[in-house]
């Protein structure tokens, strides 16, 4: 039986994934083989030596200690994709509701009083101070073109906006989705200096941190509004603010509030709601749960964020051997030499590595007796070796 420790809310479409007569999942188990995971924070908590794979059901993955969990041969699963309509949905609510200043109005209408003739002739008076712009014809700058980048970039083109994109990592698969109509930035700079609305969808790391500061601000076109689904670090909070009272800036639409920005009139700060929809919940527990099951069930590796892709179909009848070990020479030698020595013919292998870390996947003629898995777990560079048993 595998154990799932779940540290967040997740969708059920996606537990249902792992049948119930081989994973137990609970939100407090001990001695989990994998932990689920939204948005806790992972950093400083203590790892149990049982956890087999950490699964992200979400894009970001600051909030896991990647780095600790590749020194200890953990794969670091996430859902690349999975929540970006939603995401891409809420972005272009916030352009909405930044170029017609729509929660201001709402905030006013609230605010009012009285009898339905006063409050009409009030409403009259009073809309003159939330007058708008419109879309087509402003450039929308777009930092970061993966999954969500390349949605929120395309389908403002279809809005009939001008669309500058930038991000010197773009993937193919990502450049292929791309509309050619997308123009391409030379650096942040440039992006900022030329946009009407500024979009964020990079990472949080130490090389996006801040990524919107002072600098950065001031070249940006007076009036133009600044979005930020990301992450909250990504931008200078302090800088914002005082291009927002400089009047640089015409608004702040973020998912991450914070005691100093979320009560400025010219700040929308919603709950970090960009994934929270019925489909976008869905989507990344199935494929995570997916994920999680084929690793602990196959050893096969897809969209891990620190593991090679890693597939091999099995061989009929033979148990599989799932070694991690570290990307250095002769690891399969000595793999493959203990095997051999034990009398043991191999039907199937594959080694695939990324970084630090490689994976081997052994499919054997036989029974593998323990003191072989042993000894192959006592190579130097071995981090864990795992046997599978031959599938039913
Ligand atoms: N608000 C939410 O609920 C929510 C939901 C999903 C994702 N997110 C955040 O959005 C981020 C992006 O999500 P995604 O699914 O598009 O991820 P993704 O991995 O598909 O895309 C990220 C893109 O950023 C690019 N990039 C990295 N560093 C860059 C830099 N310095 N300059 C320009 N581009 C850079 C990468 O090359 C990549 O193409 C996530 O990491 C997460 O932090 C937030
Ligand atoms: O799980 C969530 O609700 C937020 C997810 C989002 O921040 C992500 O990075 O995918």
């Amino acid at each position: 039986m595998y154990k799932v420790l779940t540290l967040n809310n997740i969708s059920v479409k996606g537990l249902e994934r792992l049948p119930r007569d081989r994973y137990e999942v609970a939100s407090e188990i001990a001695h989990p083989d994998v932990i689920l995971v939204r948005s806790a924070d992972m950093h400083g908590m203590e790892i149990p030596p049982t956890v087999k794979a950490v699964a992200r059901a979400g894009a970001g993955v600051n909030n896991i200690p990647v780095a600790e969990l590749t020194r200890r041969g953990i794969p670091v699963f996430n859902a690349p994709g999975a929540n970006a309509n939603a995401v891409k949905e809420l972005v272009l609510a916030g352009m909405l509701l930044a170029a017609r200043n729509i929660c201001q109005a709402w905030h006013y209408v609230r605010g009012l009083e009285g009898e339905e003739a006063a409050m009409e002739r009030e409403v009259e008076a009073g809309k003159k101070r939330f007058r708008g712009f419109e879309l087509p014809g402003r450039t929308l700058g777009v930092i970061g073109l993966g999954a969500i980048g390349v949605q929120v970039a395309n389908t403002a083109l279809r809005l009939g906006m001008k669309v500058l994109g930038y991000d010197p990592q773009i993937t193919v698969e990502r450049a292929w989705q791309l509309s050619s109509e997308v123009a391409q930035a030379h650096s942040p700079d440039d992006l900022v200096a030329r946009s009407d609305f500024v979009t964020l969808h990079v990472p949080l790391t130490e090389t996006t941190r801040h990524k919107i500061n002072a600098e950065r601000l001031a070249l940006m076109r007076p009036g133009a509004v600044l979005l930020n689904f990301a992450r909250r670090e990504i931008v200078d909070e302090e800088a914002v603010l005082a291009a927002l009272d400089a009047g640089r800036l015409h608004a702040y639409v973020c998912d991450f509030p914070s005691p100093r920005i979320k009560d400025h009139p010219r700040v929308v700060a919603l709950p970090h709601i960009g994934a929270s929809t019925v489909e976008a919940e869905e989507n990344c527990a199935v494929m995570v749960a997916e994920q999680v099951r084929d690793w602990l069930e196959n050893g096969q590796v897809r969209n891990a964020v620190n593991f090679p892709e890693v597939q091999m179909p099995r061989a009929a009848g033979c148990p599989r051997l799932v070694v991690v070990n570290a990307n250095i020479p002769n690891m399969l030698g000595q793999i493959s030499t203990d095997l051999a020595e034990a009398g043991l013919n191999i039907a199937d292998m594959i080694n695939k590595s990324r970084g630090e870390i490689a994976v081997t996947l052994v499919d054997v003629e036989g029974e593998i007796p323990p003191e072989v898995i042993e000894r192959i777990g006592a190579i130097d560079g071995v981090l864990s070796v795992r046997l599978i048993p031959a599938a039913a």
